[in-house]
């Protein structure tokens, strides 16, 4: 058997940092070499001779936790929300100094999201209206969700490329937050609700028709594969790759 890649999970006390410690443990080309938690010293990383760190932690930490990944020698594959393009672009100038690291920042690692997220974007510029609706547990600590972002990003780009409009939208009187935020011109509505995990709509509006494209995660193991995948190949793309389609051949 080829050696296993010693992986190391930070956030592991959490919903999706407990989850991926028995992903890790149950993949036969892995071994689990750390999984800390809040309060625990990354340089037991350096101890434990990590060379893989997967990070779920909060939007607070995950930056620290990277650049100390980074600056070790370690790959990084990170679904912690908050890599807004400020921190990206620090994350690209540290990743310049260590060309042979690898980071991959998904938004979602559910193959299923990164789908919709796609075929939403292709789709978009056909339609005059495009609005997100995400959908999630209420113990989440930001809004809008990291794939809402994700998503109203590749929409607005693809609609920019095509020459398309903004949505159409005659509001003029409106209370706080009736419309929900704009991320690039695109709306995007957070509900959060007992009984849900991560759930997303996008909807496309035309003269007469409508197109919904949802996807449901009903549990974290929705998740895992994506993780897996993630740790598999980042090794092999150096630098920095946005959303785990970055490793796929969608074909779009
Ligand atoms: N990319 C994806 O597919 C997914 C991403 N997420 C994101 O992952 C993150 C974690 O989500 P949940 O597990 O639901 O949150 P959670 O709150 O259950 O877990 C976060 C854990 O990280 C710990 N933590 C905080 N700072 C730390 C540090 N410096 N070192 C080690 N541990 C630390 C916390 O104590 C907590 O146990 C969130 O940003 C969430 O949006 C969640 C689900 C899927
Ligand atoms: O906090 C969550 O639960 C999730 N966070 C990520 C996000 O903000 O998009 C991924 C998924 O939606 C679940």
């Amino acid at each position: 058997m080829t050696q296993q890649l010693p992986v190391a999970v930070l956030g592991a006390n959490g919903r999706m940092g407990a989850e991926a410690v028995k992903a890790v443990e149950a993949a036969p080309d892995m071994k689990l070499v750390a999984a800390l938690g809040r309060g625990d010293s990354l340089d037991s990383l350096v101890d434990a001779g990590a060379r893989y760190v997967v990070d779920l932690t909060v939007p607070e930490s995950t930056e620290e936790n990277v650049r100390f990944a980074v600056e070790n020698g370690m790959h990084a594959v990170v679904g912690t929300t908050g890599w807004d393009l400020g921190r990206l672009e620090s994350l690209e100038t540290l990743l310049a100094g260590h060309p042979e690291v690898g980071v991959l920042i998904a938004p979602n690692f559910a193959l299923g999201s990164v789908l919709t997220s796609a075929f939403a974007a292709k789709a978009s510029k056909y339609f005059e209206s495009v609005e997100i609706i995400e959908l999630h547990h209420p113990d989440k600590v930001d809004a809008p969700s990291g794939t809402a972002v994700r998503t109203a990003q590749l929409v607005a780009a693809e609609r920019e490329a095509a020459g398309v409009g903004p949505s159409p939208d005659a509001t003029t009187t409106e209370l706080a937050g009736a419309r929900g935020c704009e991320v690039d011109g695109v709306r995007v509505h957070s509900v959060r609700l007992r009984g849900l995990v991560a759930h997303q709509e996008v909807l496309l509006g035309g003269p007469g028709e409508q197109l919904t494209l949802r996807h449901d995660s009903f549990d974290r193991a929705s998740f895992m594969p994506g993780v897996l995948l993630g740790v598999r190949n980042v090794a092999a793309h150096p630098g920095l790759t946005v959303g785990l389609d970055g490793y796929l051949d969608l074909g779009l």
